[in-house]
């Protein structure tokens, strides 16, 4: 927002809590814009594969306090379904920065923004990291914004392509980069690691009570699809209860992931970098999946309150409800926290 811009009204406080139910929430979206994966989830009870459904929707709208006029940034724009919401709540006149590191998906969410009806003065698509959201700003004059929202770790769309080599589900090159052209792919990764560096990423990063026999059988192997890497860690734990296999195998590709994105340190680039974005006043809300990004969210931010930095945060998480996850159990290790500026 230019300098000469009214201040927007008043925000509406945030309670925190959210009774609709989640076909309710759902129930009075635009087919046109999201098509009819609400209706197959609802009939079906999961997401199908190649779609993406923004989680805890009303919730991240809520913790932002969005009014007309304000500028923001959705710092994952992933499949654009949250910055669909927040362009409609920030108009007329707002303006959203959607930053994605995500070369392929990016260009198709612009293109179905544009055809939403959002043109570049009211949404513009950056490919940048988070970790660099003070640099996308300060490049285009903006001071600060009014709010930012995260919806960290990987979209569906990335999840469900096997080309990306995300999924052990099906099959596909062992890539698991949001970025395909930069840094190593994870095949490449784990062929170059240390038995300690895969330990200490499959403890940071999942919580794995086995990581130490993991890293000895897997560091330094070479892995050429999702479903090879995805054996050879069943091998080498041999769990015969076959849901703790399949949360072994879950957690390992976590982990993995995380350290071929390098994602804590872009989270903690982009933690630091939050305060200054955000005008006096301005909010920010940040869902995370697992446990390594809501300790991060959580430190930073109760430090940014010890530090005069915030005014306020959420007290504890906000969750999805139970209706939420069970319609769309991607949703159920989601949290939410957010923070006002000072
Ligand atoms: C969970 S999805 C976001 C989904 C989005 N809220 C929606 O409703 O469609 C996360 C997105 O963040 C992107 N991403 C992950 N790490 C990033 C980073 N460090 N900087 C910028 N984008 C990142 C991924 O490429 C992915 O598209």
């Amino acid at each position: 927002m230019s300098e000469e811009t009214p201040r927007p009204p008043r925000r509406k406080r945030y309670s925190g809590k959210n009774p609709r139910r989640f076909e309710d929430k759902y129930k009075e979206h635009d087919p046109a814009r999201y098509g009819d994966t609400v209706a197959k989830v609802i009939a079906s009870g999961k997401t199908p594969a190649g779609s993406h459904i923004p989680i805890m929707m009303e919730e991240c709208l809520a913790a932002l306090e969005l009014a007309a006029g304000m500028t923001g940034v959705d710092a994952t724009l992933g499949y654009g379904g949250h910055a669909l919401r927040i362009l409609e709540k920030i108009s007329p006149g707002g303006k959203l920065l959607g930053l994605d590191v995500d070369p392929i998906e990016q260009p198709k969410t612009e293109a179905r923004l544009r055809a939403a009806g959002y043109g570049e003065d009211r949404f513009e698509a950056v490919r940048s990291n988070y970790a660099g959201i003070s640099k996308a700003l300060a490049s285009r004059d903006i001071a600060a914004v009014d709010f930012v929202f995260a919806d960290l770790g990987c979209s569906s769309m990335q999840l469900d392509d096997p080309s990306r080599g995300f999924s052990f589900k099906t099959s596909g090159p062992l890539d698991m980069r949001m970025n395909p052209s930069r840094g190593l792919s994870a095949a490449d990764w784990l062929e170059k690691t240390s038995v300690e560096k895969l330990e200490t990423a499959l403890v940071e990063n999942a919580d794995e009570p086995r990581a130490q026999s993991l890293s000895t059988a897997l560091a330094g192997g070479r892995f050429q699809t999702t479903s090879d890497f995805a054996r050879a860690i069943r091998e080498a734990v041999r769990i015969s209860d076959e849901e703790e296999m399949d949360l072994t195998v879950r957690r390992v590709f976590q982990a993995v992931r995380i350290a071929v994105n390098e994602e804590f340190t872009a989270l903690d680039a982009f933690l630091r970098a939050l305060p200054d974005c955000l005008k006096s006043g301005g909010r920010a809300a940040i869902l995370t999946f697992h446990s390594g990004e809501d300790r991060r969210v959580k430190q930073f931010l109760k430090a940014g309150v010890r530090d005069g930095l915030y005014s306020e945060i959420s007290e504890g998480v906000v969750q999805a409800g139970p209706e939420e996850r069970r319609m769309n159990p991607r949703s159920s290790s989601a949290k939410l926290r957010w923070a006002t500026r000072m």
